[in-house]
């Protein structure tokens, strides 16, 4: 359903309309850098997940942190790069981000992504994701889209970025609805993240031979957001990326698998820790890591049978 709404009269909450305005403008200088490319690959430092930061990364979390502090609506902000929560000199709400997910895979130009989560007040420690106010990630590819639930509206969105030179002179303005995502059915699709830890987690290994001997399609780029993001586009399918011994959990849970539950569950999908969904877990402290799954509630059904907790 393409009904082209504006991302400015989707959102009614005036704070919350330009906390997002401020996300907005970031993704749009985000989506022109990761376009420049050049120069802009080499590494720079690590940060406090001792990850080597590309300049990118550094760079795409600067801007956002900018555009947030310009915005007022902003207490305190934390993201993958810099993960303790700090001041942001505004009122309002506290932003959790991942600034660019996909390092691994922005030199080969595959899609990556943006990742945030918005939670009323100054801290996201001990509340969960159910609590939060909006969640939503952009998408860099050949288009560039955002898709966003907020606590108050049903279902999914997509805003689709029309470039610049468009007539329309507000930000918002220049984000057009063009996908409303309402339901995550079963259907034959898998994206099997951490699969080297099939080695020694039996359950996973099951999991994927059974995926495989029901001929379900393949569909699977390293990057979590395009990969999370098909489910909702195709309406089906299953996304993991499980732990073991050798191949401990690496996906963050405040920066990458709350904000990406929010919106598969607010699509009518299911998420998982292998127990729980991802949205009853409280945050302790911003570094931790989580095992994941996402889709179908048959799906993920599945995956807490066969993978469980067996390894976190
Ligand atoms: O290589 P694996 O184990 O399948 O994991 C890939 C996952 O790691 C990530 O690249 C996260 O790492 P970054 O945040 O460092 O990019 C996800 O985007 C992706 O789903």
């Amino acid at each position: 359903m393409e009904d082209h709404q504006t991302l400015e009269s989707f959102l009614s909450e005036e704070s919350l309309k330009r906390c997002i305005q401020a996300l907005t403008e970031a993704a749009e200088e985000i989506s022109s850098l990761l376009r420049k490319g050049a120069g802009l690959l080499g590494l720079s430092s690590v940060n406090t997940f001792g990850d080597q930061q590309l300049q990118i990364d550094v760079l795409a979390d600067q801007v956002i942190e900018k555009a947030l502090q310009k915005s007022g609506v902003v207490e305190s902000i934390c993201s993958e790069e810099r993960s303790k929560e700090r001041p942001c000199g505004g009122t309002g709400f506290a932003v959790a981000y991942d600034p660019l997910d996909g390092s691994s895979i922005i030199d080969t130009n595959f899609a990556v992504g943006t990742i945030f989560g918005i939670l009323k007040g100054g801290s996201f420690i001990g509340h969960r994701g159910r609590e939060w106010t909006a969640a939503g990630c952009f998408v860099y590819g050949p288009r560039t889209e955002l898709t966003l639930a907020v606590a108050d509206e049903e279902y999914a969105h997509q805003f689709i970025c029309i470039p610049q030179d468009s007539k329309d002179a507000t930000v918002l303005g220049r984000w057009k609805r063009n996908r409303v995502f309402k339901t995550i059915e079963s259907g034959k699709l898998f994206a099997p993240g951490n699969l080297r830890s099939t080695v020694d987690n039996s359950g996973y290994q099951k999991l994927v031979n059974y995926w495989m001997s029901n001929k379900y399609q393949l569909r699977y780029t390293g990057g979590m957001v395009p990969d999370v993001n098909q489910l909702l586009i195709k309406g089906k399918g299953v996304f993991c990326n499980p732990a073991s011994i050798s191949s401990p959990a690496k996906l963050r849970l405040l920066f990458e698998c709350i904000p990406l539950a929010f919106l598969i569950e607010k699509a009518g999908g299911r998420s998982s820790n292998g127990n729980i969904s991802l949205l009853d877990i409280p945050v302790n402290e911003t570094e931790e890591r989580c095992q994941v799954c996402y889709g179908a509630k048959e799906e993920v059904e599945r995956f807490d049978a066969m993978v469980g907790q067996m390894f976190i």
